[in-house]
C-alpha cells in the first residue's frame, strides 16, 4: 500500500505511466533475448548474454530514470552526471553478468547466482542512481523500506531466472510471460518500494520545486533512446527467430521430401501412412495403399548411367503426380520403389482398380532421355484398408505381397491382394534366403546336354545347365532360380560359378569338344565379363577355342553399345558367341548384322512343330538359311525324334540338341557319355 501511495502522491502520474511502459516493452524484450541467450551453442552465449543484458540494463536503468523525474521533490533537484554515467553501467553490466551466471550452467546454485546478482544489480543501479540525485533538502532514508526492496528485488529476479531456466510457470502463463511478470515486479517494487525509504524535508528560505518541464523533456528523451536500444535488441530477437523458422521449414521439408523426384518421402509417407490407418481403426473409413516397382529400371541404370536413371525417377514420379487425384498422397520409398495412398478410393474398389490402369498405362509409355528410348513399365501391389489391414505395417506387408504376385504374374500388371497370395511370397521369401546362401553351402551342379554333328551324328560338344539340389526341395530346375539370382543380384557369382566349373569339367573332355555356357543379360551388363572369363580361362587352363557362350536378344536390347564392346572383346580372345531362343524374341535381323555372332540356335518351339506345322518348318527353313548365308553356325534345339533330327539336317542345320541324344546328365556322366562314338546309334 505504501508502494501504491507513494506512486499516487508523490510523483508525475504521466511520467509513472511512461515509465511503466518502458518497464514492460523492456522486460518483454530481455526475457526474448535471454530465452535465445539459454538456448545459445557456447560460442554464441557470450553476444546473446551481452545484448541482453545491454536491452535490459537500459530499459531497467531507463525505467528508474523516468520514474525518477516523475518524483514531485518539493525542493530543487538535479542530477550528478558522473554518477548518473555510473548507474547506467551498473544496470548494463550487471545485468548482463546475471544472465551470464544463469546461463553458465543447469545447476540450481549458477541459477540462484545469476538471479540474485540481476536483483542485486537493479538495487545498486537504483541506489547510485539515488545518490546522483542531489536535492537542496535534507534527505532521510528508512532502512526497513530499503532491505524491503531490495529483497524484492533479488527474489523477483530469481524467480524471473528459475523461469527462463526451464521452471514451472502457472498453469495459465507461458514461462517466458511469467518471467516477463517477474522482471517488471523486481524492477517496479524496487524502485517504489525504495522511494517509500527516501524522504526530504525543504530547508526553509530555499526555492520551492523542481522544473518540471525540463524533468518531462528529459524523461522523455530518455525513453526514447532507451526504447531505441530495447527495440534494437528486439529487432535482432525477431531477426533470428525469422531464420531459425525458416531453417525449420527447410529442415522440415529436406527431412520428408526426396531429394531427386522431389515427392515426399518414407519417413513422410511412414507418417500419413500411421495417420489415416489410426482413422479407419476410429471411423472404418475404407483407403487403399498401392505398391509400385518399376519393371525394367535396374538394366536402365546399369547400362546408361546413374544420371539417366536418376532422370528416369524424375519423369517417372511427374507421370505419377498427374496421374493420382487431389485426395491421393504419392511417394518416393527409395530406388525404384512409389507407393500411393488413395484415399479417393472410398467406398468403391473400381476406383482404386481404374487408378491403377492408368498408372500402368502411363509407365508403359516410352521414356525419351538424352536421345535413349527407355521402356519400363511397373508392377502394382494394392491392399485396402480395413480389409488387408488396419496398421500401417500389416497393410504395408499386404500391399508388397500383392507386389510380388504382380511380378510373378509377368510384370506390368497390377493384384489386389488375397489372403492366399501370403503363403506363395512365403515360399519365395525362404527360396530367396536359402538362395542367398545355396552358394556358400556347395548346392549348385552343373549338368550336361550334349551337342551332336548334324551330318555324322558324332558328339560335338555340350551345354552347361545349372540345377540346384536344394536340401529340402530336391532338385531345382534353373528355370524356377535364374530369375531370383537375377533380381537379387546374385547371377554374377553364380554365373562364374557355372564358368568356372564347366571350364574344368570341359579341360578333361577330348580336346576336339567344345562346352557351351549361359550368360544371362545381368552378366552381359557387366563391364567386367570379359576380365573375368579371362582369368577363368586362365586358371582352368581351357583354351578359348573350346568354349561358347551363349546369350538371348534380351541382352542386347537397349544395351548395344556396351553389349558390343563386351562381345568384340570376347571374340578377340577366340571365344565363340551363340544367340539362344533365336525366333522367340524380336529375332531382328540387324542384331545379327551388328554383333559378333557365331552361331544361332533355333528354339525348340519351332522344333518341337516340325515337320508337321508348316508355319514352324517355314521358320526354320528360313533361320537356316539365313545364318548360313551370313556364315554362321545353325544349331537346332529340343530334338526329340528322328523327323526332327532328319528335316533339320536337311535343311542346313550344322548341330543339334536334344534329348533324342541325351536330356542333361551330371558331369560325373558326360565323359563315359563322350567315350561312345556313335551318339546315334545311342539314340536308335
Ligand atoms: N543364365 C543361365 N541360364 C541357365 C543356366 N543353366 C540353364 N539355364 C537356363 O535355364 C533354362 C532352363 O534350362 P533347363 O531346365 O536346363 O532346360 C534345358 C534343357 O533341359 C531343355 N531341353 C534340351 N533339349 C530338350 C528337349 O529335347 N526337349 C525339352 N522339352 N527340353 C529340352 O532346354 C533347356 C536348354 O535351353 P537353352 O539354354 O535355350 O539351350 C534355359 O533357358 C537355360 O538357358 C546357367 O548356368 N545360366
Amino acid at each position: 500500500m505504501p508502494v501504491i501511495s507513494c506512486i499516487l502522491t508523490e510523483h508525475d502520474l504521466l511520467l509513472v505511466l511512461l515509465a511503466a511502459v518502458m518497464c514492460a516493452i523492456g522486460s518483454f524484450a530481455t526475457t526474448r533475448l535471454w530465452r535465445n541467450a539459454v538456448a545459445a551453442r557456447q560460442r554464441d552465449r557470450f553476444h546473446w548474454c551481452f545484448l541482453t543484458g545491454v536491452t535490459g540494463g537500459s530499459s531497467i536503468w531507463a525505467t528508474h530514470f523516468i520514474a525518477m523525474l516523475g518524483y514531485q521533490t518539493p525542493v530543487p533537484a538535479t542530477f550528478d552526471p558522473k554518477l548518473t554515467v555510473i548507474s547506467i553501467v551498473i544496470a548494463i553490466l550487471g545485468t548482463s553478468l546475471g544472465i551470464a551466471l544463469t546461463t553458465s550452467s543447469n545447476r540450481l546454485i549458477a541459477r540462484l547466482v545469476g538471479g540474485a546478482t540481476l536483483g542485486l544489480s537493479i538495487a545498486a543501479m537504483h541506489f547510485v542512481g539515488m545518490f546522483a540525485y542531489r536535492v537542496d533538502g535534507i534527505v532521510s532514508w528508512d532502512q526497513t523500506y530499503i532491505v524491503l526492496s531490495i529483497v524484492a528485488s533479488i527474489g523477483f529476479s530469481v524467480l524471473a531466472t528459475f523461469y527462463m531456466t526451464g521452471g514451472r510457470a502457472p498453469a495459465f502463463l507461458s514461462r517466458t510471460n511469467a518471467a516477463v511478470i517477474s522482471l517488471i515486479l523486481a524492477i517496479v517494487l524496487l524502485h517504489f518500494t525504495a522511494m517509500d525509504a527516501f524522504s526530504v524535508a525543504p530547508i526553509a528560505g530555499l526555492s520551492s520545486g523542481a522544473d518540471s518541464g525540463a524533468f518531462s523533456a528529459m524523461a522523455m528523451s530518455v525513453a526514447l533512446v532507451a526504447l531505441l536500444i530495447v527495440f534494437t535488441g528486439f529487432s535482432s530477437e525477431v531477426i533470428e527467430f525469422r531464420n531459425k523458422t525458416r531453417s525449420e521449414i527447410d529442415l522440415n521439408y529436406i527431412a520428408t521430401h526426396d531429394e531427386l523426384t522431389g515427392v515426399p518421402n518414407r519417413r513422410k509417407f511412414s507418417e500419413i501412412l500411421a495417420d489415416r490407418c489410426a482413422k479407419t481403426r476410429d471411423t472404418g473409413a475404407e483407403f487403399s495403399l498401392i505398391m509400385i516397382d518399376l519393371d525394367r529400371f535396374k538394366p536402365v541404370n546399369d547400362t546408361l548411367g546413374h544420371t539417366t536413371g536418376d532422370a528416369v525417377l524424375k519423369r517417372v514420379a511427374n507421370r505419377l503426380e498427374h496421374v493420382i487425384r487431389a485426395s491421393d498422397f504419392l511417394a518416393r520409398l527409395g530406388g525404384d520403389e512409389f507407393a500411393i495412398i488413395a484415399l479417393g478410393s472410398t467406398g468403391d474398389r473400381s476406383n482404386v482398380l481404374r487408378l491403377c490402369d492408368r498408372i500402368i498405362d502411363v509407365l508403359s509409355r516410352p521414356f525419351i532421355i538424352n536421345g535413349h528410348v527407355i521402356e519400363l513399365g511397373a508392377s502394382l501391389g494394392v491392399a485396402i484398408a480395413p480389409a488387408h489391414g488396419t496398421t500401417a505395417d500389416d497393410l504395408t506387408q499386404s500391399a508388397d505381397i500383392a507386389l510380388y504376385a504382380a511380378k510373378d504374374a509377368g510384370r506390368s500388371t497390377y493384384k489386389l491382394f488375397e489372403t492366399a497370395m501370403a503363403d506363395e511370397v512365403q515360399l519365395r521369401r525362404s527360396l530367396e534366403i536359402d538362395l542367398r546362401r545355396a552358394l556358400n553351402r556347395e548346392e549348385f551342379e552343373v549338368y550336361y546336354q550334349p551337342q551332336v554333328d548334324a551330318k555324322s551324328g558324332d558328339y560335338s560338344g555340350a551345354e552347361a545347365l545349372i540345377r540346384w539340389r536344394h536340401p529340402q526341395r530336391g532338385m531345382l530346375s534353373p528355370v524356377v532360380f535364374i530369375p531370383l539370382a537375377e533380381e537379387l543380384g546374385l547371377i554374377g557369382p553364380i554365373g562364374n560359378w557355372v564358368l568356372r566349373q564347366a571350364c574344368r569339367d570341359a579341360v578333361t573332355w577330348p580336346s576336339h569338344l567344345s562346352v557351351a555356357v549361359n550368360l544371362s543379360p545381368a552378366q552381359m551388363m557387366d563391364r567386367r565379363l570379359p576380365k573375368s572369363v579371362k582369368s577363368i580361362l586362365n586358371e582352368t587352363g581351357l583354351d578359348p577355342a573350346r568354349l561358347e557362350l551363349e546369350i538371348t536378344e534380351t541382352s542386347l536390347i537397349g544395351n548395344d553399345v556396351q553389349a558390343l564392346a563386351v562381345l568384340n572383346e570376347l571374340r578377340a580372345m577366340g571365344i565363340a558367341i551363340s544367340l539362344d531362343d533365336f525366333g522367340t524374341g524380336y529375332s531382328s535381323l540387324s542384331y545379327l548384322h551388328r554383333f559378333p555372332i557365331n552361331r544361332i540356335k533355333i528354339d525348340r518351339s519351332f522344333i518341337d512343330r516340325i515337320p508337321t506345322d508348316v508355319d514352324s518348318a517355314a521358320i526354320v527353313q528360313a533361320i537356316a538359311k539365313l545364318g548360313g548365308s551370313l556364315g554362321m553356325k545353325i544349331t537346332a534345339e529340343g530334338i526329340e525324334n528322328e523327323e526332327q533330327w532328319s528335316f533339320s539336317k536337311t535343311e542346313g542345320c550344322d548341330h543339334l540338341q536334344g534329348y533324342l541324344f541325351s536330356k542333361p546328365i551330371p558331369g560325373s556322366e558326360i565323359g563315359a557319355l563322350f567315350d561312345t562314338k556313335d551318339s546315334a546309334e545311342r539314340a536308335a
